[in-house]
């Protein structure tokens, strides 16, 4: 059986445009970046804590393969997770206001035979944006949950002037990599 452990709503829909049947499980897995830690580390790191927290779960099952994923919006070397308010939330939208960053995921696959990992780079441009542009979208409440504080499958898409790299890696899960880990490739 394949286990997802996330609660995010995107990751699961996106799993299921894979066609993989797959449940997920619920784990709580501390999210804060090491001193000195690189931004590629730190999302690695947690995406395999996330996936070994589910796979303690579900160890005792034969065939149990758990997948865990993080996603963090970088701005040179600061990483910008989850928002935790609107005020947050506005800093966050008004630092990525005309500029270049990036969106790294990283998904993990950990089962009894060993640990496997897969990476996602992406590169997002936003249009300038003025302090009403900000107020509005965060008085939408889409902002809350999401790295960056922004969701390009929402309302955020029309801030977004150049994507290079994968749109539902920006989402959550880069599905081309997630299934060519899924494949053993
Ligand atoms: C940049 C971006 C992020 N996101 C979301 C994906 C992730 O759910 C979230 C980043 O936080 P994560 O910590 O990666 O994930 P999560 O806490 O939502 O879920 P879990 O740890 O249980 O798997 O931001 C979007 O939905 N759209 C976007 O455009």
């Amino acid at each position: 059986m394949l286990y997802l452990a996330s609660q995010s709503p995107r990751r699961r829909d996106l799993l299921d445009q894979l066609g993989e049947p797959h449940r997920t499980l619920h784990v709580d897995v501390e999210e804060t970046r090491g001193t000195g830690e690189s931004p590629d580390d730190y999302v690695a790191r947690v995406a395999l804590d996330k996936a070994r927290a589910g796979f303690a779960l579900v160890a005792g099952e034969p065939d149990a393969r758990v997948l865990g994923a993080d996603t963090e919006v970088v701005l040179g070397d600061e990483v910008f997770g989850k928002p935790r308010d609107a005020a947050d939330a506005s800093a966050m939208l008004r630092r990525l206001a005309g500029r270049e960053h990036r969106v790294i995921s990283a998904v993990w696959l950990v089962h009894a035979g060993g640990e496997r990992r897969a990476r996602s780079v992406s590169t997002v441009r936003f249009a300038p944006l003025s302090d009403a542009d900000i107020a509005a979208y965060v008085a939408t409440g889409e902002c809350l949950g999401k790295a960056g504080a922004y969701a390009i499958q929402g309302r955020a898409a029309a801030f977004i002037e150049h994507l290079s790299g994968s749109y539902s890696g920006v989402m959550g899960l880069p599905l081309h990599e997630t299934s060519r880990l899924l494949r053993g490739q």
